[in-house]
């Protein structure tokens, strides 16, 4: 695991981006994994910056989301279809039909993971997926568990994710309580994987996923077996790196 630490979000999202924008120009028709949630907003701004001055061209390249809640349509401020159309889509040259989020109106759960799974197969894998990184260590909504997820699935948010992600809703009712999620198999078949968090809120979770133990109940220290991933922090997110311990 290569890991940059870079002195604040600013120079995070930069970082993220260059890296982004390489794989974009020396594969133009590449299939990009991308994620949702606060961190990698300022990514998402970068890599529109990088398009207005011409130096990125999205015109080819074909994007899977991670995830999206069950149950919030398109409209809904709140979904990741919007989320992504506001924050990168609308704002850069990529073609609609080649963007992907999983469907949250699909009522049929089996139906709607086997669908997506097939799509990612279909479009050949994902060449780089970008990641955030929750406060219990899930990436995408793999939440902590007693297994690894391998395929796109349908998950039960925990109380814990529901408590983080209410900020962005009216109140903690409104969260949806499910979502359709890559599965951990999905994201580690990525060729290359970028995480990127910041903030001191992230220090203990960062330290515990990338320099403790690897295990389901901390998903995302799964990462550290992947044999191209990338840490992007900034210096707070780090700043616990030497509390865990080896085993
Ligand atoms: N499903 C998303 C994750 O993909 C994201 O990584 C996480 C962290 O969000 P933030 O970047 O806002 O801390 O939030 C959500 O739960």
């Amino acid at each position: 695991m290569k890991i940059y630490k870079a002195k604040d979000y600013q120079e995070m999202s930069r970082i993220a981006a260059n890296i982004i924008a390489a794989q974009v120009i020396l594969k133009p028709d590449c299939v990009l994994g991308l994620a949702t949630g606060s961190t990698p907003i300022g990514t998402y701004d970068r890599l529109t910056e990088l398009y207005e001055s011409k130096d990125l061209d999205f015109s080819q390249v074909k994007t899977v989301n991670l995830d999206e809640y069950k149950g919030l349509n398109h409209a809904n401020d709140q979904s990741y279809y919007y989320f992504m159309h506001k924050n990168l889509f609308d704002r850069v040259n990529i073609k609609e039909e080649n963007t992907n989020v999983p469907n949250g109106m699909e009522p049929d759960a089996a139906k709607e993971c086997a669908r997506y799974e097939e799509l990612i197969r279909s479009l050949g894998g994902i060449d780089l997926q970008l990641l955030g990184l929750g406060h219990n260590g899930h990436i995408g909504f793999n939440e902590p568990c007693d297994i690894f997820e391998k395929e796109t699935h349908c998950v039960d948010l925990t109380e814990s994710t529901i408590e983080a992600n209410k900020r962005f809703f009216a109140c903690a009712d409104d969260v949806p309580r499910q979502a359709y999620t890559m599965g951990i198999g999905t994201i580690m078949a990525a060729k290359k994987v970028l995480l990127v968090a910041n903030g001191e809120a992230k220090a203990d979770i960062v330290a515990k996923a990338f320099f403790g133990e690897i295990t389901p109940q901390v998903p995302a220290s799964i990462l550290q077996l992947h044999k191209d991933a990338i840490l992007v922090c900034d210096e707070a997110a780090l700043s616990k790196r030497g509390s865990v311990r080896f085993s």
